[in-house]
């Protein structure tokens, strides 16, 4: 998929949607890190079919992957949001609308997609719950609040390349005003803990927080209302040299203790890749780029083709390592 979407794509989109902040050492770094773990399999489970479906903060799916918020799916593909919106209905996939979307939020949903919707913490509060109640009222069930973008990462490839916005005919639709007209996405490093609980009590929506590492924010989140946790370095897009996904993933579900579900993404490519971070704590995964590959080279059938592979690689994964269900997956799994 990845090779279809780079022939596919201008070279200037290919960077935006493949590079990473600096020297790409940790967009790297979340691949290798799977790379060097191994499964250590068990033998006569007598698992018979499995059985992948999981439920996360009230939302089910059929198995325990959703789809990262990532921006302008409409440069990838003309089906856009809305064709995997509708790949991720065919196949039971939740999909975390990005802020960043190009199509609105009301026409994704009607794809019959069970929703998320991401969200850039914004200093214009009042603007905030407008488009919090724009989410709300499209149907989405949970709140993905990103907390590792008080700046834009320095993503060279796209200074060289001069990609600084969106091309003429595109534009961010879920930030536009009461007026209709097009906000710019706010990144602002002023913001602290006090502005997470406040948008905490302006929504009856699970909060999840997107871009925790350390275990101290951890705690701190769970500290301030938060529902749930996603571990991620934003797929190495944002502080470069930031420590893998997957090494600050046991740290963080040591630090939750049990208290709300905690999802990593970055650098999962196999279903093998699925079962080491469940092995590792995690209660379900999210993917970025393979979505974005799967769009470019085929619309909406290419990323549900994407899916579904990875749904087979994955159960076929866990029988090899004798598993039935996602919570048989234990660290002991993990070389
Ligand atoms: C092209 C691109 C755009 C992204 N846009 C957003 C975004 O709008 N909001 C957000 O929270 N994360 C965004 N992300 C980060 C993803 O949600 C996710 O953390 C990351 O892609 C996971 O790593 P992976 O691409 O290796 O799977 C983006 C990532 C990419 C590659
Ligand atoms: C709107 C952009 C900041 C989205 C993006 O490229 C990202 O979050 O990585």
């Amino acid at each position: 998929m990845r090779e279809k979407a780079r022939a596919a794509l201008d070279p200037v989109r290919w960077d935006f949607f493949a590079g990473g902040a600096g020297e790409e050492r940790t967009l790297r770094a979340n691949e290798q890190a799977y790379e060097r773990r191994r499964i250590v399999p068990r033998v006569l489970r007598g698992t018979g079919a499995r059985d992948l479906r999981t439920t996360v903060l009230g939302t089910e799916m059929a198995m325990p992957v959703l789809i990262a918020p990532t921006a302008f799916h409409r440069l990838a593909h003309p089906d856009g949001e809305a064709g995997t919106a509708t790949a991720a209905r065919r196949t039971g996939t939740v999909m975390v609308v990005s802020m960043a979307a190009t199509q609105p939020v009301e026409e994704i949903a009607a794809t019959g997609a069970a929703l998320w919707f991401q969200l850039y913490p914004q200093p214009d509060e009042a603007f905030q719950r407008y488009v919090v109640a724009r989410a709300e009222a499209a149907g989405c069930r949970a709140l993905v609040v990103t907390v590792d973008s008080p700046v834009l990462g320095r993503r060279e490839r796209d200074l060289r390349n001069g990609f600084t916005d969106l091309p003429a005919g595109f534009a961010c639709e879920n930030m536009r005003d009461a007026t209709g007209a097009v906000l710019s996405i706010a990144m602002d490093p002023a913001l602290g803990w006090d502005h997470i609980a406040r948008l905490r009590e302006s929504t009856r929506l699970p909060v999840v927080l997107k871009g925790i590492l350390h275990p101290a924010d951890a705690a701190e989140a769970v500290r301030h209302g938060a529902d749930g946790i996603i571990v991620s370095n934003h797929g190495g897009r944002q502080l470069d040299g930031a420590v893998a996904t997957l090494d600050a993933l046991p740290g963080v579900v040591a630090a939750a203790g049990g208290r709300v579900p905690v999802l990593v993404d970055g650098g999962l490519r196999r279903g093998t890749d699925v079962l080491v971070a469940l092995a590792l704590g995690a209660d379900a995964v999210l993917l970025g780029r393979p979505v974005l590959w799967a769009l470019a080279a085929g619309g909406a059938h290419g990323v549900q083709q994407m899916l579904e592979t990875l749904r087979t690689d994955l159960d076929h994964t866990m029988a090899l390592a004798g598993a039935k269900r996602p919570a048989d997956l234990t660290p002991d799994l993990v070389a």
